[in-house]
């Protein structure tokens, strides 16, 4: 368990951590030993009278004193380690999660990420605020106990050392019982947490469908799940802790019955015995809650194993030396790739080059893979087999840093921060002048939705950009891509945001974009397809055709297929030549 703790919060909190816990198993200590001075206070007050307790009172208010002030600081510094293990887990989970590979966050795992920065590290933060020190009070504490009735009756000594055995195994019982659940419910947790925030963002799907009132069954199945698991927690853990609780009250009448019968037959005497009574009390005084602190410090274990879980996930592999590309050309060679090892092959050896300075079109049906081609190119995850090459360089050879420079992603569900839009866009160029700015506005056609808003561009979009429409954020993003110096832009064409007026400036970006740029074109129009200087045509994660438009026309294979039934769908135009 600490070293759990200690390899969530990090090497350098280790030192810290260590001599806390020293000063509180010393504090713990001091304890003990203020209820072993009671048995020589106790015997000489009622043996001998006031005035021979007197110097042993002097001690016990002495060792009093020095308790207090050791508690006192031992409690602070324990507070200040609290906010210390907050601080550091979440720098240090931020710090992760930000060289994780861009393929690893998905909506799942923005609620278990969402959970564990709140719920696990608060769990964490109480590890050596409220749970390490009263445990320590809870075996610290009766072992000094159990030393000094050793020293004054051996045989009431041995029988509470016994007794601690069978205390023992019922703690240990307790703790593993609810420490098991507590896994289990932690699971069920996060899919409800994910589940809820689908329903939240699934609202008008569920809406236009009349589904409001009945939800969706998806999150109705998570939160009975989660139910579910509490309720075994609870079925786990009162018995295991009631259990606990008897085995403690069976011991103290044991130790108690023990006493009082050898007190009878003669030794201990009567002072002895009441001192010898009283310790015993305060034997069983810091375990009482011992079992539930033990539960306690189990899902504190349970949250620190998920945190260190993504703490081990390891970043893609960076170069030492990273290269730099010699173009701005991008190669697919036999890139093989599934985004999970049981899942199938997502992309099937594809392979195909965009030259530098041209534009190339993914064409594809549903699911074909052209997001994944995007992805990969953007090194959201490195392939399973196969190489990615930006300018004649593996992208694994590139680095992330170095392929983030090159490539810029153009998408409609682009993020936007809870701040203005200027500031958005700078997120793209920090250094962008205000002219560099103003021109990005105006080729993205986003200058005519900033003169519409109350604030221009010190408007704030709100978070997400809700304040935003899509097709209004889409130029957001374009304008991004614009304003970013790099040579290859990615741009899905989605189609949701397409309106008469926004399909013209998408029109005018490609334009724009293509000048200098290499382009990537997840294509949904077929003014784009026809304006490409290539066409890859994707299906269940093959290339089954490439080459110009035309000439795949000419060839009436399966790209001819798909522009024919795309125009029965949607319109298209099936025509050579330009647009
Ligand atoms: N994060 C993911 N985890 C697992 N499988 C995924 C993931 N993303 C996509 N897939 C699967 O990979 C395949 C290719 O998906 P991809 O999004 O690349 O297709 P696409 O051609 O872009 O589709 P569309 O035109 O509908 O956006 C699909 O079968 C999809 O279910």
């Amino acid at each position: 368990m600490i070293r759990a703790f200690l390899h969530a919060i990090g090497p350098e909190h280790a030192r810290p951590v260590r001599t806390r816990l020293l000063l509180t198993a010393l504090v713990c200590a001091l304890q003990g030993v203020l209820f072993a001075l009671l048995v020589p206070v106790v015997t000489t007050l009622l043996g001998e009278g006031p005035a021979a307790a007197a110097p042993w009172l002097i001690v016990l208010l002495v060792v009093t004193v020095l308790y207090a002030l050791l508690r006192s600081v031992s409690l602070y510094l324990n507070f200040e380690l609290g906010g210390r293990v907050s601080r550091a887990l979440h720098h240090r989970l931020g710090a992760h999660v930000a060289r994780l590979p861009l393929g690893w966050f998905t909506g799942a795992r923005l609620g278990e990420l969402n959970r564990m920065a709140t719920d696990g590290v608060s769990r964490a933060m109480q590890v050596p605020v409220h749970i390490l020190p009263p445990l320590a009070d809870a075996v610290v504490t009766p072992a000094v106990a159990v030393l000094a009735l050793l020293v004054y009756d051996w045989r009431i000594g041995v029988a509470a050392a016994v007794c601690a055995l069978p205390l023992w195994a019922a703690f240990h019982h307790a703790g593993r019982a609810v420490g098991r659940n507590e896994a289990a419910r932690d699971t069920v947790a996060d899919e409800a947490a994910g589940r809820v925030l689908e329903y939240a963002r699934a609202q008008p799907v569920l809406r236009a469908f009349g589904r409001t009132t009945r939800g969706h069954a998806r999150l109705d199945e998570a939160l009975r799940a989660e139910h579910a698991a509490v309720r075994r927690l609870l079925l786990a853990g009162i018995p295991a802790l009631t259990g606990y609780a008897l085995v403690l009250r069976v011991a103290f009448g044991a130790l108690v019955f023990l006493a009082v019968h050898l007190a009878l037959g003669g030794t201990p005497d009567g002072p002895l015995a009441v001192a010898l009574l009283v310790l015993v009390v305060r034997f069983v005084h810091p375990l009482s809650n011992a079992a539930d602190l033990g539960a306690a410090l189990r899902m504190a274990a349970a949250g620190l194993a998920r945190i260190n879980a993504v703490l081990d996930l390891r970043p893609l592999p960076e170069p030492r030396q990273p290269q730099t590309p010699r173009d701005a050309g991008v190669e697919f060679d036999d890139v093989r790739f599934r985004y999970t090892d049981e899942g199938p092959d997502v992309l099937d050896g594809v392979t195909f080059r965009a030259a530098p300075g041209t534009v190339t079109a993914l064409v594809g049906p549903s699911g074909s893979g052209k997001s994944t081609v995007a992805r990969l190119l953007a090194r959201f995850h490195d392939p399973r087999q196969g190489r990615v090459l930006i300018g004649g360089v593996d992208t694994r050879d590139l680095g992330s840093e170095e392929v983030s420079r090159q490539v810029a992603m153009v998408f409609q569900d682009v993020y936007l921060f809870d701040a203005t839009i200027a500031d958005n866009i700078r997120v793209a160029a920090p250094q962008a002048t205000a002219q560099d700015l103003e021109r990005a506005a105006r080729l993205s056609g986003l200058d005519e939705v900033v003169a519409t808003l109350p604030d221009g561009w010190d408007t704030r979009v709100g978070e997400g950009g809700t304040a935003l429409s899509g097709g209004q954020r889409q130029r957001v993003s374009i304008a991004r891509a614009l304003l970013k110096d790099a040579s290859i832009v990615v741009l899905d064409e989605a189609t949701a945001a397409l309106d008469a007026e926004n399909e013209a400036i998408v029109s005018a970006t490609v334009a724009e974009l293509a000048r200098e740029r290499t382009l990537i074109v997840i294509a949904h129009r077929p003014a784009t397809v026809r304006a490409a200087d290539h066409v890859v045509f994707l299906d269940a994660g093959r290339v089954v055709e490439q080459g110009g438009h035309d000439e795949l026309l000419a060839a009436d294979g399966h790209y001819t297929g798909f522009l024919r039934a795309r125009e029965r769908a949607l319109g298209w135009r099936l025509s050579a030549g330009p647009a």
